[in-house]
């Protein structure tokens, strides 16, 4: 099995006025079943970088290839395919649709793929949230959850269509201390039970120590990618 990412010499540059350089000749391999933190200074490029992973940006220049395919010729519907087959992604802010449940919210990625019965979305939706602690709560709408709950509902629906890679942005940055706690635990989770890789940006240097392994931004640019792994971690 190839490695789910390979980044080489990637490089996002906005051309506005004056350029911007966003991330800058970044070339990294992320594997299967890891936990890994993107951490560095406000505006460092955490998010351009993980954007650019997640396939919703486009490099300047460099390479990516992600589960093993180059991304570079693929168009956008290959691109949207790739994104709900291979990534699921958690923002710092939930983005769950008002309108819908839990059970429903965790179920469009699943309708977009189409690869099961909507009776089976349905009992896997349901089982994904209830794993996750949500038992009680599957028909709420957002509205009628708790912060830490609807990020909850944001890692079910991440996990909806069972991609290997969950990337995630700032996945507990608005929220207070014990849902945070609870929300990095799910995440710690669904490395070590499930076996996904997790990539996760965090202002949180406590919650980054306990990962395995960390990438520091400065300027767009890797300035250490160094394994933190522990024994007492597995
Ligand atoms: N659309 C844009 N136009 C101009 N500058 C931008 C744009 N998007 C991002 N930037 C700038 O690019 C740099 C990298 O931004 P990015 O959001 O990736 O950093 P970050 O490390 O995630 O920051 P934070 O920790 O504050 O979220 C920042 O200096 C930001 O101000």
């Amino acid at each position: 099995m190839s490695a789910l990412i390979e980044a080489e010499n990637l490089t996002r540059v906005l051309h506005e006025t004056v350029p911007v350089t966003l991330v800058m000749d970044v070339s990294l391999t992320i594997g299967e079943n890891e936990f890994i933190a993107v951490t560095g200074p406000s505006g460092s490029g955490k998010s351009s970088l993980l954007y650019l992973l997640g396939l919703l940006d486009r490099p300047t220049s460099g390479t990516l290839r992600v589960g093993g395919r180059d991304a570079e010729p693929m168009g956008e519907g290959e691109r949207a395919g790739m994104r709900l087959s291979m990534l699921g992604f958690v923002f710092q802010f939930h983005f769950l649709l008002p309108e819908f449940s839990a059970r429903e919210n965790v179920e469009i990625p699943m309708r977009k793929l189409g690869r099961l019965s909507r009776p089976k979305m349905r009992a896997r939706a349901a089982e994904i949230l209830e794993s996750l602690g949500l038992e009680g709560h599957i028909d709420k709408r957002p509205d009628q959850l708790s912060g830490g709950q609807r990020q909850r509902v944001a890692v079910a629906r991440a996990l909806a269509n069972d991609p290997p890679l969950i990337l995630a942005d700032e996945p507990t940055g608005s929220l207070d201390t014990k849902s945070s706690e609870q929300v990095f635990r799910i995440l710690e989770a669904v490395v070590r039970e499930r076996g996904k890789t997790v990539v996760a940006v965090t202002h949180d240097l406590d919650l980054a120590a306990r990962m395995d392994r960390r990438i520091h931004l400065v300027d767009g640019k890797i300035e250490a990618d160094e394994s933190l792994a522990s024994a007492e971690k597995h």
